[in-house]
């Protein structure tokens, strides 16, 4: 026997189905939940946790919502990562034999919400799914529920790779297959923060033919047919504007690894994880929903392709140069609505009829729009204009069928138009001509009993009544009405004719009622016919709408097209986009860049706090602005296309990914190294700070080495070690430059000017003595400086040096600057003595032992 009672029985059953889920179980007019689900959405709804059947000896916990509220507190579990199914009743209660036969029809989860409330105006809400191959490649498919875009990439190096390629998009939850080995689960979940679902299914579905275009990688076919299953299983309705898969391909875009996207903040900054002090921040002049998101997924994926980027850059200039047209341009755009959103809607069926008045309203401007592209000058701009192609039956039918102000309800009537239904048209007719009756029963009665207050009312118990107050009752002929009602001052009465009427009223409304709903699901289901045309609408305007604010941002800001050559890159007074909208004040330094293959390499000095990460970034930003096709901060640029951007630039440090800064560090100019080509922009920041001076510089100038000799990419490299700027001197390609800094009676004026050669101090002291550290510390610090100058000592970095100890990553020797003495071999022999090995690093050790060996032989 059961301990449970049939209704909890048929929860459990359902329950079991959906163990990574909230259950909505809907009693009456709420959602119960129950056992461990009761006491979790207690805690995360903050509501009270109550019990089942509290006499009995195992009560069972329990908490409810009211069914009305239920948008609210879905959104909060759905934010926090979490899953619900809905579980409704699906039969009449009142006809129902025993317990009342209960479904779950929907399951909401953090990468299918659908609801507007859910979502955020400017950005995608993704699912993604990946899978792997035995040919160790993976594919990545991205799937939005609320716009219907699907894109797939197919990636094959290695699951780092996927890792970088998932990094920043804004994904809410990835479907994989449970076979997925748990580390990469697990840094799904860390490094990607998103909720991970199962779909081990991958069977491909007939229906899913038309969405797959022309995809003709079975690999590709798999991996979208488990996001498909998921999104089915999950959503069990219409999914008609999914549109049809688009392959990304990778090799198109210019590929910026996590590191880069994060440290660039190119959407968000690193600190405070958000839009504003990002590119997106500064470029995101949009004015629709759908131009921002396409914004966003132009920054993150720059072009490659030369034709394109001009393309785009010839239209920017024509937006550019037409201000009053761009202004008048952007004025009708804010008046279309998110038409991607709008067509999610209408398919999932969760339209109202304020939302096809918006629709309605969006498309009547594209005429408008038209007529304004046609303006500009710029042959380009027209043809956009002729790509704006709008169904104008559409419009015809909304204009025909729907009131200009229709409530939120769509089951309340009054959304649908007089004239535009005949059935609908004729109980309307009785219902306002059965009112017109009413009132001129009114009239009548009053004239006849000859009280002024009498009135005719409505309400839900009684219906229509007429109401006399009880000052006036003597007036009223004995048995004139029926009574119904005592009210402290009036009497209610009701007559034959007037419950007849009553009747007639109700039945039509409430058949007009019914009407307009059936109505409006009709012309829904026609306006979904036109879906893909909107769809594809919504694409030109959203890429009209990224044009025109690229145009806007670099009028305000005084950027400029850039041209795009083939080898050497120069920059005149070029400025970081993003820090010279922070001064606002004008006082941002412009600066110079020039890489050329002569000198490829760039070594960076100058004092903290000089602008030496700024130039490297800004450098970076500005590439990436003349790849997505929008004008460059500088008064002017002759760019190279670059295939990828890889940094190690500032206090980015990782923190969630449990490594040490410096293993970070180095992970980062790994990835720089193994996977950079002559085509690729490398920005290493004081690489090699993360550890002993020693070990540090001597990464640092192995680095600089490998790009020199093996890689070739253009490379900036800012170091604090003034040793390594003799370099200049072995490696030809390189290129010493220092960013400016004077002393000014005892105190460092920062010039941010970049100049040519090598800074000549570092002047670290006085930035302590900036950041106000006690006078006394300052003090001491100056003098254990002097002492360490006056010392001249052998453990000096320089000497090192040139003692040759660095050479050990450096193939050819380097001819020493200076003679020092050599050292003895007793003296090699004291200190093999005084070494104390328990302190020192293995490289430590190894760099040592190399000197002394070194030494000893000579
Ligand atoms: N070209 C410039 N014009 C005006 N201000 C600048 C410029 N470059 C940098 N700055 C200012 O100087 C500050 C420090 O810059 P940045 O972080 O680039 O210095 P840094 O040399 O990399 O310092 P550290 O070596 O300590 O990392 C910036 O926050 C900015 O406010």
């Amino acid at each position: 026997m059961s301990k449970h009672t049939p209704m909890m029985e048929q929860y459990l059953k359902i329950k079991a189905d959906h163990k990574d889920a909230f259950l909505f179980f809907r009693l009456g007019d709420f959602y119960e939940m129950f056992f461990e689900d009761a006491i979790s959405a207690a805690r995360e709804l903050e509501i009270t946790l109550t019990k089942r059947d509290p006499g009995q000896k195992e009560p069972i916990p329990m908490c409810g919502i009211p069914y009305h509220a239920a948008e609210n507190y879905i959104k909060i579990l759905v934010d926090k990562g979490y899953k619900v199914a809905i579980c409704e009743q699906v039969e009449d209660p009142k006809t129902a034999k025993g317990v009342v036969k209960r479904e779950v029809v929907q399951l909401i989860t953090p990468g299918t919400v659908m609801e507007s409330n859910m979502l955020h105006e400017g950005e995608n809400n993704y699912i993604a799914s990946l899978s792997y191959f035995k040919d160790g490649s993976h594919v990545v498919v991205y799937n939005d529920l609320s716009t219907g875009e699907n894109r797939i990439a197919l990636i094959s190096h290695g699951w780092d790779a996927v890792i970088h390629e998932l990094y920043n998009q804004p994904i809410k939850e990835i479907v994989i297959s449970s076979n997925l080995p748990e580390d990469m689960q697990e840094q799904l979940r860390e490094r990607l923060n998103v909720t991970l679902s199962y779909q081990d299914e991958v069977k491909f579905n007939a229906e899913y033919r038309d969405l797959c275009g022309n995809l003709n990688d079975e690999r590709l076919m798999k991996a979208f047919s488990r996001l498909l299953n998921y999104v089915q299983h999950t959503q069990k309705r219409s999914l008609d504007h999914l549109q049809q898969a688009e392959v990304i391909e990778l090799n198109n875009y210019l590929s910026l690894d996590m590191y880069s996207k994060r440290n660039l903040e190119l959407t968000e900054t690193i600190i405070k994880k958000g839009k504003h002090g990002s590119l997106l921040w500064v470029l995101d002049k949009t004015v629709t929903a759908m131009g921002s998101r396409m914004l966003k997924k132009w920054l993150e994926r720059p072009l490659l392709n030369k034709q394109i980027i001009e393309e785009r850059l010839e239209v920017v200039e024509g937006f550019y140069h037409g201000f009053m047209e761009r202004d008048t341009l952007r004025e009708e755009l804010k008046s279309v609505y998110d038409l991607e959103r709008l067509s999610g809607r209408i398919a999932f069926g969760n339209v109202n009829g304020r939302d096809l008045i918006q629709l309605k309203q969006s498309l009547e401007k594209i005429p408008q729009v038209k007529s304004i592209l046609s303006q500009f000058e710029q042959k380009k701009i027209k043809k956009i204009a002729q790509e704006l192609i709008f169904p104008e039956h559409l419009i015809e039918l909304l204009e025909m069928s729907l009131v200009e102000d229709p409530p939120l309800s769509i089951k309340e009537g009054s959304i649908i138009k007089d004239g535009y239904n005949e059935q609908l048209d004729k109980y309307r007719h009785a219902s306002r001509n059965g009112k017109k009756w009413i009132a001129e029963l009114e009239q009548k009665e009053k004239q006849e009993t000859k009280i002024k207050s009498l009135k005719i009312g409505y309400n839900r118990v009684f219906g229509y009544y007429i109401e006399i107050t009880k000052a006036n009752l003597h007036l009223l002929p004995e048995g004139k009405y029926e009574r119904k009602q005592t009210l402290t001052n009036a009497e209610r009465y009701i007559t034959p004719e007037l419950k007849e009427k009553e009747q007639l009223i109700l039945e039509a409304e409430e058949k007009s009622i019914d009407l307009e709903y059936k109505l409006f699901t009709e012309i829904r289901e026609q306006i979904k016919e036109y879906i893909p045309e909107i769809q594809h609408l919504a694409d030109v305007v959203s890429k009209i709408d990224v044009l025109q604010a690229f145009a806007t941002v670099s009028e305000a800001n005084n950027y400029k097209r850039p041209k795009f050559v083939d080898n050497n890159l120069a920059i005149k007074s070029g400025r970081h986009p993003v820090i010279e909208q922070v001064m606002k004040d004008g006082s941002f330094v412009p600066n110079d860049v020039s890489l050329d293959d002569n000198k490829n390499i760039l070594l960076i000095t100058g004092p903290n706090m000089s602008g030496k990460s700024t130039y490297m970034r800004q450098l970076a930003l500005t590439v990436i602005m003349g790849q997505i096709g929008c004008f460059v901060p500088c008064d002017r640029a002759d760019l190279i296309i670059f295939d990828q951007i890889f940094t190690r630039i500032g206090a980015a440090d990782d923190l969630t990914s449990g490594q040490s800064t410096f293993m970070v560090e180095m992970l980062e100019a790994n990835h720089a190294i193994a996977n950079a080509t002559d085509k690729s922009l490398i920005l290493l920041d004081e690489i090699g700070r993360g550890t002993s001076t020693y070990d540090g510089m001597a990464l640092a100038q192995a680095i600089v080495e490998y790009i020199h000799n093996n890689i070739h990419a253009k490379t900036l490299f800012s170091t604090h070690y003034h040793e390594l700027t003799a370099l200049e001197e072995s490696l030809s390609n390189l290129k010493n430059i220092h960013v400016r800094a004077e002393e000014y009676e005892g105190n460092v004026v920062f010039l941010h000017q970049i100049k040519d050669g090598a800074a000549d101090e570092s002047y670290g002291i006085h930035v302590a003595r900036l950041a106000e550290l006690p006078e006394a510390l300052i003090e001491r610090a100056s003098t254990i400086l002097q002492q360490l100058e006056s010392e001249d000592k052998p453990a000096t970095r320089t000497e090192k040096i040139e003692a040759g100890q660095l050479s050990f990553f450096v193939e050819e020797e380097k001819p020493a600057k200076k003679e020092k003495g050599t050292i003895s071999n007793e003296k090699v022999i004291n200190e093999l003595k005084n070494m104390n090995l328990f302190e020192m690093t293995p490289m430590e050790a190894m760099n040592e032992l190399y000197k002394l060996q070194k030494n000893a032989r000579k």
